[in-house]
């Protein structure tokens, strides 16, 4: 395994980054952050309630203190972004400079469905997907995004439809490998 400090996950909103960070964390014997948590901890609002009190703006604020805590964390970490950190040049730079990106890739229409079934469970869609077209505004997300991620990633997983253990094994092979 290369020299890196940690092993970043970033993806599109709901590709698994949460779940397959934790899952890969607990196979490497190593700590599990995930940013949105720590934007929780720093700021004392969930992301989504920083959306919602100051838009995307007031969000990054605090993502780009989180990324910087994470970062210079001496314990090699494995850590989940959101799905915003494309949108964050700052943070985003501050997480590259020390740590491998895995850029979790999954198909729109999977994403999609599962953005669904988790705002049938919250009673709403997050703030940037509210509007008269949902599926639309998310399409033109994933557009924008996907080619951001693609020039940030160290590598690439395209996850299909797998579940996290199966993408989690990829990853290992991948870093066990290099
Ligand atoms: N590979 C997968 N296959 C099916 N469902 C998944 C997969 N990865 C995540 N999910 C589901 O999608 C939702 C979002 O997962 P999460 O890990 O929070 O994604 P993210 O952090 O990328 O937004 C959860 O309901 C989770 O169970
Ligand atoms: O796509 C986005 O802009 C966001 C994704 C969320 O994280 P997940 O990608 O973990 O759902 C969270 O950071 C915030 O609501 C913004
Ligand atoms: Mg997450």
């Amino acid at each position: 395994m290369k020299d890196y400090a940690h092993i970043v996950l970033m993806g599109m909103k709901h590709t698994g980054k949460s779940t397959v960070g934790a899952l890969l964390a607990e196979k490497l014997g190593r700590s599990f952050r995930d940013a949105d948590t720590v934007i929780a901890e720093l700021a004392g609002l969930s992301p989504r309630a920083l959306y919602d009190q100051g838009g995307a703006d007031l969000m990054q604020k605090w993502e780009t203190e989180a990324c910087r805590e994470l970062a210079k964390t001496a314990e090699a970490l494995v850590i989940a972004t959101g799905g915003g950190l494309s949108d964050n040049a700052d943070a985003a730079e501050i997480l590259s400079g020390r740590s491998l990106m895995i850029w979790l890739d999954t198909p729109f229409h999977l994403l999609f469905s599962r953005i669904a079934a988790s705002a049938e469970r919250d009673g709403r869609l997050p703030k940037f997907l509210e509007g008269p077209n949902p599926e639309l505004l998310f399409q033109e997300l994933f557009s924008r995004r996907s080619g951001i991620y693609a020039t940030m990633a160290d590598v690439v997983i395209h996850t299909g439809a797998r579940m996290p253990p199966e993408i989690v094994n990829e990853i290992m092979d991948y870093i066990s490998n290099e």
